[in-house]
Protein backbone atom coordinates (compact mmCIF):
# COMPACT_ATOMS: atom_id res chain seq x y z
CA UNK A 1 0.00 0.00 0.00
CA UNK A 2 2.86 2.69 -1.21
CA UNK A 3 -0.03 5.22 -1.40
CA UNK A 4 0.81 8.49 -3.17
CA UNK A 5 2.39 11.88 -1.59
CA UNK A 6 -0.29 14.94 -0.82
CA UNK A 7 2.50 17.33 0.91
CA UNK A 8 5.77 16.52 -0.47
CA UNK A 9 9.21 18.54 1.21
CA UNK A 10 12.58 18.16 0.41
CA UNK A 11 15.70 19.70 2.45
CA UNK A 12 13.42 21.60 4.11
CA UNK A 13 14.63 23.78 6.79
CA UNK A 14 12.14 25.21 9.22
CA UNK A 15 12.94 27.43 12.62
CA UNK A 16 12.66 31.23 13.74
CA UNK A 17 14.66 33.72 12.40
CA UNK A 18 18.75 32.83 13.36
CA UNK A 19 17.05 30.35 15.09
CA UNK A 20 17.37 27.13 12.93
CA UNK A 21 14.66 24.57 14.81
CA UNK A 22 14.72 21.61 12.58
CA UNK A 23 16.73 20.81 8.76
CA UNK A 24 17.39 18.29 5.82
CA UNK A 25 14.10 17.28 6.24
CA UNK A 26 12.72 15.38 3.52
CA UNK A 27 8.79 14.23 4.03
CA UNK A 28 5.92 13.33 2.43
CA UNK A 29 2.22 12.96 3.63
CA UNK A 30 0.18 10.27 1.89
CA UNK A 31 -3.14 9.98 0.98
CA UNK A 32 -5.85 7.52 2.96
CA UNK A 33 -3.60 7.45 5.59
CA UNK A 34 -3.13 8.53 9.63
CA UNK A 35 0.20 10.13 10.12
CA UNK A 36 1.55 10.37 13.43
CA UNK A 37 3.98 13.13 14.55
CA UNK A 38 6.00 13.02 17.76
CA UNK A 39 9.08 13.77 19.12
CA UNK A 40 10.26 15.23 22.58
CA UNK A 41 9.07 18.86 24.00
CA UNK A 42 9.91 21.81 22.51
CA UNK A 43 11.54 19.56 19.27
CA UNK A 44 9.47 21.35 16.41
CA UNK A 45 6.55 19.68 15.74
CA UNK A 46 4.20 22.79 15.91
CA UNK A 47 6.76 24.81 13.90
CA UNK A 48 7.05 22.22 11.21
CA UNK A 49 2.89 21.76 11.38
CA UNK A 50 2.52 26.17 10.93
CA UNK A 51 5.03 25.78 7.97
CA UNK A 52 3.05 23.22 6.15
CA UNK A 53 -0.08 25.20 6.82
CA UNK A 54 1.56 27.96 5.41
CA UNK A 55 1.24 30.10 8.50
CA UNK A 56 5.04 30.82 8.97
CA UNK A 57 7.30 30.51 6.16
CA UNK A 58 10.02 28.16 5.85
CA UNK A 59 13.51 29.61 6.35
CA UNK A 60 15.05 27.33 3.18
CA UNK A 61 13.35 24.94 0.66
CA UNK A 62 9.84 24.55 0.33
CA UNK A 63 6.55 22.53 1.06
CA UNK A 64 4.42 21.83 -2.17
CA UNK A 65 0.85 20.22 -2.26
CA UNK A 66 0.82 17.70 -5.29
CA UNK A 67 4.17 18.78 -6.54
CA UNK A 68 3.13 22.61 -6.44
CA UNK A 69 4.68 25.03 -4.05
CA UNK A 70 2.40 26.04 -1.11
CA UNK A 71 3.24 29.82 -1.47
CA UNK A 72 2.14 30.32 -4.93
CA UNK A 73 -1.28 29.01 -3.66
CA UNK A 74 -3.44 31.53 -2.80
CA UNK A 75 -4.92 31.48 1.18
CA UNK A 76 -8.59 32.02 0.21
CA UNK A 77 -8.27 28.07 -1.75
CA UNK A 78 -5.97 26.70 0.80
CA UNK A 79 -9.00 26.53 3.11
CA UNK A 80 -9.97 24.37 0.17
CA UNK A 81 -6.94 21.98 1.46
CA UNK A 82 -6.04 21.56 4.87
CA UNK A 83 -8.61 22.03 7.74
CA UNK A 84 -6.04 22.91 10.79
CA UNK A 85 -6.95 22.41 14.75
CA UNK A 86 -3.99 24.71 16.02
CA UNK A 87 -3.82 24.77 20.15
CA UNK A 88 -4.19 28.40 19.76
CA UNK A 89 -6.75 29.54 21.75
CA UNK A 90 -10.08 30.77 20.00
CA UNK A 91 -10.59 34.27 19.13
CA UNK A 92 -13.86 34.11 20.66
CA UNK A 93 -16.07 32.17 23.18
CA UNK A 94 -19.15 33.65 22.69
CA UNK A 95 -20.74 31.50 20.10
CA UNK A 96 -22.59 28.15 21.08
CA UNK A 97 -20.94 25.14 19.91
CA UNK A 98 -22.96 24.60 16.57
CA UNK A 99 -21.84 28.05 15.65
CA UNK A 100 -17.91 27.05 15.77
CA UNK A 101 -18.37 23.73 14.20
CA UNK A 102 -20.72 25.61 11.31
CA UNK A 103 -17.65 28.07 10.65
CA UNK A 104 -16.22 25.12 9.05
CA UNK A 105 -18.61 25.52 6.51
CA UNK A 106 -17.29 29.13 5.70
CA UNK A 107 -15.20 28.30 2.52
CA UNK A 108 -18.04 26.97 1.04
CA UNK A 109 -20.97 29.09 1.40
CA UNK A 110 -19.14 32.26 -0.20
CA UNK A 111 -19.05 36.03 1.23
CA UNK A 112 -22.15 35.59 2.65
CA UNK A 113 -22.11 33.00 5.23
CA UNK A 114 -25.41 31.90 4.78
CA UNK A 115 -25.45 27.95 5.82
CA UNK A 116 -27.59 26.33 2.71
CA UNK A 117 -29.50 23.23 3.88
CA UNK A 118 -26.82 20.83 2.47
CA UNK A 119 -24.77 23.12 4.85
CA UNK A 120 -26.15 22.50 8.18
CA UNK A 121 -26.53 18.64 7.21
CA UNK A 122 -22.98 18.72 7.26
CA UNK A 123 -22.61 20.65 10.15
CA UNK A 124 -25.47 17.93 11.87
CA UNK A 125 -23.27 14.92 10.61
CA UNK A 126 -20.01 16.34 12.21
CA UNK A 127 -21.53 16.85 15.57
CA UNK A 128 -22.68 13.33 15.22
CA UNK A 129 -20.03 11.45 14.05
CA UNK A 130 -17.74 13.39 16.92
CA UNK A 131 -20.26 12.85 19.60
CA UNK A 132 -20.87 16.29 20.02
CA UNK A 133 -24.73 17.15 19.28
CA UNK A 134 -25.63 17.58 22.95
CA UNK A 135 -22.87 20.78 22.99
CA UNK A 136 -24.73 22.29 19.78
CA UNK A 137 -26.56 24.77 21.74
CA UNK A 138 -23.85 25.16 24.31
CA UNK A 139 -22.13 28.34 25.14
CA UNK A 140 -18.13 27.54 24.11
CA UNK A 141 -17.26 29.92 27.20
CA UNK A 142 -19.18 27.02 29.53
CA UNK A 143 -17.41 23.91 27.89
CA UNK A 144 -14.45 21.96 28.82
CA UNK A 145 -11.15 22.60 27.11
CA UNK A 146 -12.33 18.35 26.03
CA UNK A 147 -15.44 19.53 24.76
CA UNK A 148 -14.18 22.39 22.96
CA UNK A 149 -11.54 20.53 20.96
CA UNK A 150 -13.84 17.78 19.93
CA UNK A 151 -15.96 20.62 18.99
CA UNK A 152 -12.67 21.72 16.50
CA UNK A 153 -12.39 18.35 15.20
CA UNK A 154 -16.51 18.52 14.23
CA UNK A 155 -15.26 21.98 12.19
CA UNK A 156 -12.39 20.46 10.82
CA UNK A 157 -14.47 17.46 9.39
CA UNK A 158 -17.06 20.08 8.32
CA UNK A 159 -14.20 21.86 6.29
CA UNK A 160 -14.28 18.43 3.94
CA UNK A 161 -10.60 19.42 2.98
CA UNK A 162 -8.89 16.52 1.91
CA UNK A 163 -6.39 17.09 4.37
CA UNK A 164 -6.55 17.30 7.77
CA UNK A 165 -3.42 19.10 10.32
CA UNK A 166 -3.89 18.75 14.29
CA UNK A 167 -1.56 19.97 16.87
CA UNK A 168 -1.95 17.47 19.66
CA UNK A 169 -5.89 16.74 19.53
CA UNK A 170 -6.20 14.68 22.49
CA UNK A 171 -4.15 16.93 24.30
CA UNK A 172 -7.42 17.82 26.84
CA UNK A 173 -9.22 14.09 26.83
CA UNK A 174 -9.89 11.44 29.10
CA UNK A 175 -8.56 7.96 27.99
CA UNK A 176 -12.07 6.66 26.50
CA UNK A 177 -12.19 10.23 24.24
CA UNK A 178 -8.50 9.48 23.37
CA UNK A 179 -8.32 6.48 21.99
CA UNK A 180 -12.31 7.21 20.00
CA UNK A 181 -10.76 10.60 18.47
CA UNK A 182 -7.64 8.70 17.53
CA UNK A 183 -9.81 5.96 16.13
CA UNK A 184 -11.93 8.03 14.08
CA UNK A 185 -8.98 10.37 12.86
CA UNK A 186 -7.66 6.93 11.75
CA UNK A 187 -11.51 5.78 9.74
CA UNK A 188 -11.49 9.49 8.12
CA UNK A 189 -8.27 8.69 6.67
CA UNK A 190 -9.15 4.61 5.88
CA UNK A 191 -12.87 5.65 4.78
CA UNK A 192 -13.20 8.85 3.43
CA UNK A 193 -9.63 9.06 1.85
CA UNK A 194 -8.62 11.83 3.99
CA UNK A 195 -4.31 12.66 4.85
CA UNK A 196 -4.95 12.95 8.32
CA UNK A 197 -1.48 14.33 10.03
CA UNK A 198 -0.89 15.38 14.08
CA UNK A 199 1.19 15.90 16.19
CA UNK A 200 0.91 13.71 19.48
CA UNK A 201 2.11 12.91 22.69
CA UNK A 202 0.52 9.57 23.03
CA UNK A 203 2.86 7.27 22.19
CA UNK A 204 1.06 3.71 22.69
CA UNK A 205 -2.07 4.99 20.49
CA UNK A 206 -0.06 6.01 18.04
CA UNK A 207 2.03 2.84 17.71
CA UNK A 208 -1.13 1.17 17.35
CA UNK A 209 -3.48 3.42 15.07
CA UNK A 210 -0.54 5.59 12.93
CA UNK A 211 -0.09 3.86 9.26
CA UNK A 212 2.98 6.26 9.41
CA UNK A 213 5.28 8.22 11.76
CA UNK A 214 7.25 10.96 11.69
CA UNK A 215 9.78 11.59 14.23
CA UNK A 216 11.72 14.95 15.40
CA UNK A 217 15.20 14.93 16.21
CA UNK A 218 15.52 17.49 18.41
CA UNK A 219 18.48 19.62 16.64
CA UNK A 220 18.31 17.96 13.28
CA UNK A 221 15.87 16.71 10.93
CA UNK A 222 12.72 14.36 10.54
CA UNK A 223 12.77 10.45 10.77
CA UNK A 224 9.68 8.77 8.73
CA UNK A 225 8.54 5.16 8.58
CA UNK A 226 6.29 2.56 9.83
CA UNK A 227 5.48 2.70 13.70
CA UNK A 228 7.29 -1.29 13.69
CA UNK A 229 9.97 -0.20 11.61
CA UNK A 230 10.95 2.54 13.61
CA UNK A 231 10.85 1.00 17.07
CA UNK A 232 12.94 -2.36 15.38
CA UNK A 233 15.63 -0.39 14.49
CA UNK A 234 15.47 1.59 17.39
CA UNK A 235 15.20 5.21 15.82
CA UNK A 236 12.06 5.81 17.84
CA UNK A 237 14.99 5.28 21.26
CA UNK A 238 17.40 7.39 19.10
CA UNK A 239 14.64 10.40 19.13
CA UNK A 240 13.07 9.82 22.60
CA UNK A 241 16.40 8.64 24.48
CA UNK A 242 13.97 6.80 26.67
CA UNK A 243 14.91 6.43 30.35
CA UNK A 244 12.73 4.32 32.54
CA UNK A 245 10.59 3.09 29.92
CA UNK A 246 11.03 -0.54 28.13
CA UNK A 247 9.81 0.57 24.41
CA UNK A 248 9.47 -2.94 23.53
CA UNK A 249 7.37 -4.57 25.98
CA UNK A 250 6.12 -0.58 26.45
CA UNK A 251 6.21 -0.83 30.84
CA UNK A 252 7.69 1.50 32.99
CA UNK A 253 11.16 -0.41 34.00
CA UNK A 254 11.37 -0.93 37.91
CA UNK A 255 13.96 -1.50 40.07
CA UNK A 256 14.88 -5.79 40.40
CA UNK A 257 15.28 -7.04 43.63
CA UNK A 258 16.75 -10.67 42.53
CA UNK A 259 13.39 -11.94 43.91
CA UNK A 260 12.16 -14.37 41.41
CA UNK A 261 8.07 -16.13 41.11
CA UNK A 262 6.75 -18.42 38.28
CA UNK A 263 2.97 -18.04 37.43
CA UNK A 264 0.63 -20.25 35.70
CA UNK A 265 -2.67 -18.92 34.10
CA UNK A 266 -3.32 -16.95 31.16
CA UNK A 267 -5.11 -13.96 29.87
CA UNK A 268 -5.91 -11.24 31.86
CA UNK A 269 -5.46 -12.06 35.07
CA UNK A 270 -1.89 -13.28 33.77
CA UNK A 271 -1.15 -9.64 32.96
CA UNK A 272 -2.24 -8.00 35.75
CA UNK A 273 -0.60 -10.57 38.67
CA UNK A 274 2.64 -10.08 36.59
CA UNK A 275 2.17 -6.25 36.30
CA UNK A 276 1.43 -6.79 39.94
CA UNK A 277 4.43 -8.59 40.92
CA UNK A 278 6.44 -6.69 38.95
CA UNK A 279 5.85 -2.98 39.99
CA UNK A 280 6.74 -4.56 43.36
CA UNK A 281 10.39 -5.80 42.50
CA UNK A 282 9.73 -9.46 41.69
CA UNK A 283 10.72 -11.03 38.51
CA UNK A 284 8.91 -13.40 36.67
CA UNK A 285 10.59 -16.55 35.63
CA UNK A 286 9.39 -19.72 34.61
CA UNK A 287 12.06 -21.65 36.21
CA UNK A 288 11.88 -20.24 39.17
CA UNK A 289 11.19 -22.26 42.24
CA UNK A 290 8.06 -20.56 44.03
CA UNK A 291 4.90 -20.84 42.25
CA UNK A 292 1.93 -18.69 42.34
CA UNK A 293 -1.11 -20.50 40.30
CA UNK A 294 -3.10 -17.41 38.52
CA UNK A 295 -7.27 -17.68 39.06
CA UNK A 296 -8.87 -19.18 35.79
CA UNK A 297 -11.71 -16.73 35.45
CA UNK A 298 -12.26 -13.12 37.06
CA UNK A 299 -15.65 -14.56 38.70
CA UNK A 300 -13.27 -16.48 41.17
CA UNK A 301 -10.49 -14.34 42.05
CA UNK A 302 -8.45 -16.78 44.32
CA UNK A 303 -4.67 -16.72 43.48
CA UNK A 304 -2.78 -19.94 45.06
CA UNK A 305 0.87 -19.52 46.51
CA UNK A 306 2.51 -22.27 48.60
CA UNK A 307 -1.08 -24.43 49.08
CA UNK A 308 -3.05 -21.19 50.30
CA UNK A 309 -5.31 -18.89 49.22
CA UNK A 310 -5.99 -15.46 48.32
CA UNK A 311 -8.33 -13.29 47.26
CA UNK A 312 -6.74 -9.92 45.98
CA UNK A 313 -3.33 -9.26 44.55
CA UNK A 314 -2.54 -6.76 47.18
CA UNK A 315 -2.77 -10.14 50.17
CA UNK A 316 -0.41 -11.89 47.44
CA UNK A 317 2.34 -9.49 47.31
CA UNK A 318 2.74 -9.35 51.30
CA UNK A 319 2.67 -13.08 51.26
CA UNK A 320 5.73 -12.47 49.03
CA UNK A 321 6.96 -10.07 50.96
CA UNK A 322 6.94 -12.49 54.32
CA UNK A 323 8.47 -15.61 52.03
CA UNK A 324 11.33 -13.92 51.35
CA UNK A 325 11.61 -11.96 54.40
CA UNK A 326 11.73 -14.94 56.09
CA UNK A 327 14.73 -16.39 53.92
CA UNK A 328 16.60 -13.73 54.58
CA UNK A 329 16.21 -13.77 58.05
N1 LIG B 1 7.14 32.00 18.05
C1 LIG B 1 8.35 31.51 18.32
N2 LIG B 1 9.46 32.28 18.21
C2 LIG B 1 10.70 31.79 18.46
N3 LIG B 1 10.93 30.49 18.82
C3 LIG B 1 9.86 29.69 18.95
C4 LIG B 1 8.53 30.14 18.71
N4 LIG B 1 7.67 29.10 18.90
C5 LIG B 1 8.46 28.05 19.26
N5 LIG B 1 9.76 28.40 19.28
C6 LIG B 1 10.92 27.52 19.60
O1 LIG B 1 11.03 26.55 18.57
C7 LIG B 1 11.37 25.27 19.11
C8 LIG B 1 10.35 24.24 18.67
O2 LIG B 1 9.10 24.57 19.29
P1 LIG B 1 7.77 23.82 18.91
O3 LIG B 1 6.65 24.51 19.61
O4 LIG B 1 7.68 23.67 17.44
O5 LIG B 1 8.05 22.37 19.56
P2 LIG B 1 7.05 21.14 19.78
O6 LIG B 1 7.78 19.92 19.32
O7 LIG B 1 5.74 21.42 19.15
O8 LIG B 1 6.97 21.12 21.36
P3 LIG B 1 5.82 20.56 22.38
O9 LIG B 1 5.85 19.06 22.27
O10 LIG B 1 6.34 21.01 23.70
O11 LIG B 1 4.52 21.17 21.98
C9 LIG B 1 11.49 25.45 20.61
O12 LIG B 1 12.83 25.65 20.93
C10 LIG B 1 10.69 26.73 20.87
O13 LIG B 1 11.22 27.41 21.98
Amino acid sequence: MNKTPIISARDLQIGYGEQVVLSDIGINLREGQLTCFMGPNGSGKSTLLRTICGLQPPLKGDVCYQGKSISTIRRQDRAFMYSVVLTDRLTSDYMTGRELVATGRLPHTGWHGLLSEEDNQKVDHALEITGTTHLADKWLFRLSDGQRQKLMIARALCQETPIIILDEPTAHLDLNNRVSIVNLLRNLAHEHNRSVLMATHELDLALQLADRLWLAEPGKSVLEGIPEDLVLDGRLDQVFQFKGYDLKSGQVETKKTGREVRLTGSGSLYLWTKNALERNGYEVNQLAELLINVPQSPNNLRWELNNKHYESLEEVIHALTDIFNSRND
